[in-house]
């Protein structure tokens, strides 16, 4: 499913934290939301996934203004995975993993074995299988966040919004949850930090600075010495990686 944000405004109190952001990304595209912390990536994910209401313009999904979308219907379609997200229950692993399934479930219909497939097969895709029964308070920092993601994937949706999904994980595991957003068959659109992740894993990336888009494009067409400068204040010899169209950022002097 496409995702379309037009000219949208969001702010708390007198303070504006989006600033008339529009952006579309294709059904089946990869989009990367990059900027300095505190630009707005988050606030924008949230406007995009319709978790915030914007003060002002509109985000369509599927061609279909998400504020006249019913709300089971949106959690059908759009998973989110949060930065740093908590689950304080006392639950084992596959419970949580479980929790995706609950806008596909009505009160009548009970839990299926289609249900429970979804969730193996999700747990299997971050290679969590093997830590099903285990407590969620005992595991690693890594390892919630690979099961928020299985929770993100057994929910089937159709557009996933993820929030630096790759915070706490380790190198192996980082590049392996982006290689599978990327080769899952959805629309994404991930705000993240490592710029070469980002050159590497995102079909176009979106640059935030304090709300405002400045600049979107391939990652060799944004992530230039010039904007990583201006937006990062970073100096950079960005050269080719080898694999087309993926540029490689060295960080240079300080
Ligand atoms: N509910 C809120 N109330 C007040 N200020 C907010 C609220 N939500 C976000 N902000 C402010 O808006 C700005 C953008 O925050 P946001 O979390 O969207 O940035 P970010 O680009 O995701 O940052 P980071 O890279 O540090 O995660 C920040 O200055 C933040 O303090």
């Amino acid at each position: 499913m496409s995702v379309v944000a037009r000219n949208l405004v969001w702010g708390v109190r007198r303070r504006t934290i989006v600033q008339d952001v529009s952006l579309s990304v294709a059904e089946g595209e990869v989009l990367g939301l990059i900027g300095p912390n505190g630009s707005g990536k988050s606030s924008l994910l949230r406007l995009l996934a319709g978790l915030r209401r914007p003060a002002l313009g509109r985000v369509e999904i599927g061609g279909r203004d998400i504020a006249r979308v019913p709300r089971r219907m949106l959690a059908q379609q759009v998973a989110f995975v949060q930065q740093n997200a908590a689950t304080d229950t006392n639950v084992c692993v596959r419970d949580v993993v479980r929790l995706g399934r609950t806008p596909h479930r009505s009160a009548l219909s009970g839990w299926s074995a289609a249900d429970e497939a979804a969730v193996s097969a999700a747990l299997a895709r971050v290679d969590m299988s093997g830590h099903q029964a285990q407590p969620w308070q005992t595991l690693s920092g890594g390892e919630r966040q690979r099961v928020h993601i299985a929770r993100a994937l057994a929910q089937t949706p159709r557009v996933l919004f993820l929030d630096e999904p790759t915070n706490h994980l380790d190198i192996h595991h980082q590049i392996e949850i982006l290689r599978l957003m990327r080769d899952l068959d959805l629309t994404s659109i991930v705000a993240l930090h490592d710029l070469n992740l980002a050159a590497m894993f995102c079909d176009r990336i979106v640059v935030l600075q304090a709300g405002a888009v400045v600049a979107c494009g391939t990652p060799e067409e944004v992530l230039t010495p010039a904007l990583l400068r201006a937006v990062f204040r970073v100096e950079t010899e960005v050269t080719p990686s080898g694999r087309p169209g993926q540029p490689h950022i060295r960080f240079t002097a300080t």
